[in-house]
């Protein structure tokens, strides 16, 4: 087992041991990958932890301030670091609750390659670690009318703790049943697109004169509350996701034929006449584009809706054909308190601390098994496996427990 080794900012002048970067109580932790140090803010052992980042660069001998992307942890008063994989580094807050003890700082994954890119600048990107096993995001397009939102509403009536939907931003105005926050956030074109400029949006897309888009908070948000993310996006936004990181997968509908959806459309009665001619016109050239670009994996035909339901529910693995139970996992353990120490076992990071109750300190661990990892910026980082082991029980009895 190899403690990771703890060393202050000030060593920066010094230089760096080795690759791992790790200090508790309160200080910064730096953390080295490749040519560069990124270095979080601390303080004094009374401050609060803030999580800046700045990144030293060694092979120019530059600080720099990089473009942070992605929800900041909230302060704590201290955290432990340790690199991973040469592409992002793991935070450990301590003291914190469970949901928001662990944190990935991506530095140099596809998502954040793509973002240095288009920038030009130092980029890097947080996400935060979510226990459990939260399926892949879902993302449904298709023609206006088809009934996207019919099945989507469905799904998430009958399993309303397994999904969660993503509420997109719009320039368009609210419908009379629509509200703002549930089915969309209504805003003001200049608001979004100052947001978009500020990477504050996953995707986004002209769709029938309208700005839509699906902001990051949006799909954090859904698997913060451990739900699998359903996304009801055009076949622009759907492009731009499957170009991107997140991990989703992708499902067209297609509806019977032109007159059915022209019907529906019209039966709806949400649309005026001019809105219904040229979502129709739209619709035809979504659906060759939905077909052709490869983009999606799944097409149902929605015809018979309760037929077509049940195709959906056979694909997500909900009509009992796939196992979807997840395994346990125990809520009430000890979390890591402000001092700590990391260590690494392969895909295995423990954590180890010393706890005292009025008659005996003992020493405990935590096991955070990184094996299972899904997703990550932007959006969460899924598949966190966290659990307490035994470390007062025999050698063997602990590899057991880790293995
Ligand atoms: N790219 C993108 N498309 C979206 C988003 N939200 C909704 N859409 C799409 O915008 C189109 C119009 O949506 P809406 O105005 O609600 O009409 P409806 O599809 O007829 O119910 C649909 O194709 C939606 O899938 C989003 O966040 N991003
Ligand atoms: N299979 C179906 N057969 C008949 N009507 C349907 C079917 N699926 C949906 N609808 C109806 O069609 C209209 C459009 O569906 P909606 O879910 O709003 O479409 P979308 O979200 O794709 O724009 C709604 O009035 C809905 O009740």
């Amino acid at each position: 087992m190899g403690e990771a080794a703890a060393f202050l900012v000030h060593d920066l002048k010094e230089g760096f041991p080795n690759g791992f970067g790790l200090k508790s109580k309160g200080c910064e932790t730096a953390t080295v990958i490749g040519n560069k140090t990124y270095v979080v803010d601390g303080g004094c052992d009374d401050s609060i932890l803030s999580f800046r980042v700045q990144v030293f660069d060694h092979s120019t001998g530059t600080r720099i301030d990089p473009v942070v992307l992605g929800t900041i942890p909230e302060p704590c008063k201290g955290h432990s670091a340790i690199a991973l994989n040469e592409d992002r580094i793991l935070f450990i807050k301590g003291g914190s609750p469970l949901h928001d003890s662990f944190w990935f700082l991506e530095v140099n994954t596809p998502y954040v390659q793509e973002r240095t890119r288009s920038s030009g600048c130092e980029v890097v990107a947080w996400s935060k670690g979510v226990r459990g096993a939260v399926e892949k995001p879902i993302v449904v397009s298709g023609p206006s009318g088809v009934g996207k939102g019919t099945l989507i509403s469905m799904l998430m009536k009958e399993f309303p703790s397994l999904f969660g939907f993503s509420v997109s931003h719009t320039t368009r105005a609210p419908r009379n049943m629509e509200k703002d926050g549930l089915h969309y956030h209504f805003t003001e074109r200049n608001a979004m697109e100052k947001d978009i400029k500020e990477g504050k949006f996953l995707e986004f897309a002209s769709v029938h004169g309208n700005l839509y888009g699906t902001s990051v908070e949006a799909v954090e948000v859904v698997a913060d509350a451990g739900k699998r993310c359903i996304l009801d996006i055009d076949v622009q936004g759907a492009r731009s996701v499957k170009a991107g990181s997140l991990d989703a997968i992708f499902i067209f509908i297609c509806p019977p034929s032109m007159a059915e959806l022209e019907k529906r459309l019209r039966a709806r009665g949400t649309e005026t006449e001019e809105q219904i001619l040229k979502r129709l016109r739209n619709a035809k050239a979504e659906i060759v584009q939905g077909e052709s670009s490869g983009i999606f994996g799944h097409f149902l035909y929605n015809d018979n809706l309760e037929e077509c339901y049940k195709n959906l529910k056979k694909l997500l693995g909900l009509d009992g054909s796939v196992n979807t139970c997840t395994k346990s996992i125990p809520e009430d353990f000890d979390l890591p308190p402000i001092v700590h120490s990391v260590s690494r076992i392969d895909n295995k990071i423990i954590i180890t601390y010393r706890a005292s109750d009025l008659k005996n300190e003992s020493q405990k661990m935590i096991v955070l098994d990184l094996t299972s990892l899904k997703g990550g910026a932007p959006g969460r980082t899924r598949g966190l496996d966290v659990y307490p082991i035994d470390s007062v029980s025999n050698g063997s009895n602990m590899i057991n427990q880790l293995s």
